[in-house]
């Protein structure tokens, strides 16, 4: 039987009632806060195997709703692919075996009987490398409306515009939404990848490196643009620019070798980290 994480025992619980499985509230992230976020993904004891090659071990923490958290860490260390398995993605390639658990409000995402394309319609990803569709630039955003709304074409419009508004193109494109994808420039793609993720609302938004080849007006406004999202979503993003981190993640999860080394506050891992590979890390004498 499929399991539709929507319509599931817990329903499509959005942000208001998100469950938090241990009763773990997040401490206070920034100064400031004082409402305390439910845990909106919980990760336990996922491992992660590229054939007999482990990748991820017994990695656990809580992802915090309506916050942003980094991963972060040196190049192959395992970042993008935990990305991958909140979304599921090993699915795609018969080599690659997940173990463990990720909560979801409550339920297991890796539960083999998840719908998964339900699942990535409540948690969206935006990966490394731009992949628009190739179709028109409009057809890439409003693709996912399509599919999960009905819309009259005015709503369809406006939705279209704020997604492309959101992910810094409109101004760009607003002239050439006819025109194909596949003609914008890389960093022009990459945002495109982000509306059209961004289009359909997800109550998690993957981001794996967003701002790569992006110039740095773009980067601030994608950054202003995350900080809009939290009201809305939770998002995890994997970086490589530490000080990206420091200014929009909320926490931050420092991988080295498939091995989460620490998680915490930002602003405790960037001021005071615990571990002498995190200090390492950030101070730029590894990786
Ligand atoms: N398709 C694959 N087949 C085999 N090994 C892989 C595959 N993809 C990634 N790996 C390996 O898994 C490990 C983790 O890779 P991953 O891409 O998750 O690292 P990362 O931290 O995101 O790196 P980067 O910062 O360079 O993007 C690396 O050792 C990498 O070589």
């Amino acid at each position: 039987m499929r399991h539709d994480l929507k319509s599931g025992p817990l329903g499509k619980t959005g942000l208001s009632n998100a469950f938090d499985p241990n009763g773990l509230a997040a401490p206070t992230a920034r100064l400031g806060e004082s409402a305390p976020a439910p845990v909106k993904l919980d990760v336990r004891h996922v491992g992660f195997r590229f054939g007999d090659k482990p990748a991820l071990h017994d990695i656990s923490f809580s992802i915090y709703a309506n916050r942003v958290t980094a991963l972060i860490g040196p190049s192959g260390c395992g970042k993008s692919t935990l990305l991958r398995v909140f979304n599921r993605m090993a699915d795609l390639y018969e080599d690659q075996h997940v173990e463990g658990q990720v909560l979801l409000d409550g339920e297991d995402i890796l539960a083999p009987e998840v719908d998964v394309l339900t699942l990535r319609r409540r948690i969206g990803m935006v990966t490394q490398k731009p992949s628009p569709f190739p179709m028109s630039i409009y057809d890439n955003v409003a693709i996912g409306l399509r599919l999960n709304e009905e819309l009259t074409k005015v709503q369809l419009d406006q939705r279209v515009e704020d997604a492309l508004r959101r992910a810094a193109l409109w101004e760009e494109v607003s002239g050439l939404l006819d025109h194909s994808a596949l003609s914008l420039s890389g960093g022009q793609q990459q945002r495109l990848c982000l509306a059209r993720t961004m289009a359909v609302h997800p109550e998690v938004i993957l981001l794996d490196e967003p701002c790569s080849a992006l110039d740095p007006i773009s980067t601030a406004r994608i950054e202003e643009t995350i900080e809009e999202l939290k009201s809305v979503s939770t998002l995890v993003i994997v970086t490589h620019n530490l000080q990206q981190a420091a200014r929009i993640a909320d926490y931050t999860a420092f991988l080295y070798l498939g091995e989460l080394i620490e998680f915490g506050s930002s602003a405790q891992m960037f001021s005071a980290p615990r571990e002498a590979r995190t200090l390492a890390y950030i101070s730029g004498r590894m990786g």
